[in-house]
């Protein structure tokens, strides 16, 4: 490989969920699994979350597409805290205050909030177990099952599946070891990302706000998850526990998430930009 084909990347997080963006709007890009677990590897790549791909737009009515990847090779939907650190990159190339991502789960609105701040429609919730989805008919308020401790989540999709579980101490729940078993449960036929939630407001509180924290699917703990921040508020608002609108308080930070009176769920939060490299081509050729 000569010089100059390295990919060059951006290292970015929302509030610690890290991301290696690479830029393919005018390059061909061929992603396979273990090319993105190399990338992704913390040991001998560049180490990230996920991996996140910016695309040229299909058609007009988006700034770009984005694809997204889980560490363990996987691609997925959706990613909230990946939405916003795109959106940045896009506003920030065309100067202007808001951008439009065409996603696997939609067109996502997002429009800045002042100096690294991002605010994103992540459109409705799916609350239909067919949505998630779930391997059978079950009320998605209740879904039943119990691993350990947890029983009983809350099922949302964000574009991605989630189980929201409420507990009394999110600090108590071994997530490393509870996790992984939850994340392949039976009732999850595509996997599910897991939130551990506990309530820190009462439900007449002008503003809610709860304590989370996540296993992932395909990447495991992570500091935030944009998406589950968003289920979370979603579950709390359908328990009675919480008002629509939430700050949800996750190991890297807090992400301000609304359930808007059209169904469409708000999440707020900021963006920020480490460091920026070329990719070893035995990494990615
Ligand atoms: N970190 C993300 C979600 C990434 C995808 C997730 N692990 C899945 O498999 O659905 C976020 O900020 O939403």
């Amino acid at each position: 490989m000569t010089h100059g084909t390295a990919w060059p990347f951006v290292k970015m997080h929302g509030l610690g969920n890290d991301f290696v963006v690479l830029d393919a709007r005018s390059r061909a890009l061929t992603l396979t699994p273990e090319r993105i677990r190399a990338v992704s590897d913390r040991r001998t790549g560049i180490g990230c979350d996920q991996l996140v791909v910016i695309a040229p737009p299909n058609g007009q009515v988006s700034d770009a597409t984005m694809l997204i990847y889980n560490s363990d090779g996987s691609e997925v939907a959706a990613c909230g805290n990946a939405t916003r650190c795109v959106a940045w990159l896009l506003m920030t190339e065309s100067g202007a205050e808001s951008a439009v991502i065409e996603t696997r789960a939609g067109l996502l609105d997002a429009e800045s909030r002042g100096a690294q701040l991002v605010a994103v429609d992540m459109g409705r919730p799916g609350l239909d177990w067919r949505e998630i989805p779930l391997a059978q008919a079950v009320d998605t308020l209740h879904l039943g099952i119990k691993v350990g401790a947890l029983t009983d989540p809350v099922g949302v999709s964000m574009g991605n599946p989630h189980a929201v579980f409420f507990v009394n101490d999110a600090e108590a729940v071994e997530l490393s070891t509870v996790g992984p078993v939850l994340e392949h449960h039976a009732l999850f036929p595509e996997r599910a990302n897991i939130e551990v939630a506990q309530m820190l407001s009462s439900p007449d509180a002008a503003l809610g706000r709860i304590r989370m924290r996540v296993w992932e699917r395909g990447t495991g703990i992570t500091m935030a998850c944009g998406t589950g921040a968003c289920a979370t508020l979603v579950a709390a608002a359908r328990r009675g526990l919480s008002p629509r609108k939430a700050e949800i308080v996750l190991d890297g930070g807090t992400l301000t998430i609304e359930w808007l009176p059209d169904n469409h769920v708000l999440m707020t939060g900021p963006v920020a930009t480490s460091f920026a490299g070329t990719l070893d081509p035995t990494l990615l050729p």
